[in-house]
């Protein structure tokens, strides 16, 4: 259970998170959508202990992981991977690399330099990469493959830590439509298979709608919607992006182009 409490977090003068609540019984798969600046982003790294909090607290199934420090901090981070919409990997390394090193920081220096990992681990990696479609890639380098493959990569370095929740921070901004889908669906996955919650930070409505039993919009920092995807109207959407009646939910759509649009590219989509 994660039940976030009255936080915030000041940059200056402004709070980039507000006086933020919410609770989510069980592995849920929660969105988060609002806004370039809204917030969303600085929330994530609050949970993850990238950043410091200025004031509340967020307990998972009790503890508070905002007061934890040292070595506890660092185990709470392996137990909340975290996503990146650049993925994050390194590009020349091959892809079984940087899976394992998810798992680096529970290993030695000498072991990380020489490059030594218990055939257990390599196993798991491989096993990892397997249930995610990519195993035939383990040996290339990240670079080599297609954006959608690295960010499947990138999922499968965060289940090499076994977390209890996985933190994706716009995990399709940078993808095309069907490399979209693939990787929304691959989190869905470990989302109902594996009972991990997943906290999504989306930049498009439809796969928030699509994707998560949970939706909370943000804007200016603080919580303006917080509820289920049917309950996410129109109406609702244009308040927590702050647009007025022009707003067109198409420019925040990934959906897949078909039959009669198959012509058109992604960005002809975008502006009609
Ligand atoms: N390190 C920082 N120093 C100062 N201000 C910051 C810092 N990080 C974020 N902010 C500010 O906090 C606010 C929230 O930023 P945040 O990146 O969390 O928003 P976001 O909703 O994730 O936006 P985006 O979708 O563009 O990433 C913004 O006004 C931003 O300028």
């Amino acid at each position: 259970m994660l039940q976030v409490q009255s936080v915030t977090r000041m940059f200056g003068q402004k709070a980039a998170v507000d006086n933020v609540s919410f609770t989510v019984e069980g592995p849920a798969f929660v969105g988060i959508i609002g806004r370039s600046g809204a917030g969303k982003s600085t929330f994530l790294r609050l949970m993850n202990r990238l950043i410091d909090a200025s004031a509340g607290e967020i307990r998972v199934d009790g503890q508070n992981v905002l007061a934890l420090k040292g070595p506890q901090a660092r185990a709470w981070q392996s137990q909340c991977a975290m996503i990146f919409q650049q993925f994050n990997l390194v590009p020349r390394m091959d892809v079984a690399s940087n899976v394992l090193h998810g798992i680096l920081n529970r290993r030695s220096t000498l072991q990380t330099m020489f490059n030594l990992w218990p055939q257990a681990d390599i196993l798991k990696a491989l096993d990892i990469l397997d249930r995610l479609g990519i195993v035939e890639q383990a040996p290339k380098r990240a670079e080599a493959l297609s954006g959608g493959q690295q960010q499947r990569v990138a999922i499968a370095r965060a289940l090499m830590q076994d977390p209890k929740i996985i933190l994706a921070d716009e995990p399709i901004a940078s993808l095309d439509p069907m490399n979209a889908q693939v990787v929304m669906d691959t989190l869905r996955r470990i989302n109902l298979e594996d009972k991990r919650m997943v906290i999504a930070n989306l930049h498009t409505l439809d796969t928030a709608r699509r994707y998560c039993d949970r939706v909370i919009g943000m804007r200016d920092g603080r919580i303006v919607f917080d509820g289920t995807p049917d309950q996410l109207s129109t109406s609702v959407a244009r308040e927590i992006y702050g647009a007025d009646e022009t707003f067109n939910e198409a420019a925040t759509s990934t959906s897949i182009p078909t039959d009669t649009t198959a012509d058109r590219s992604y960005a002809d989509l975008m502006l009609s």
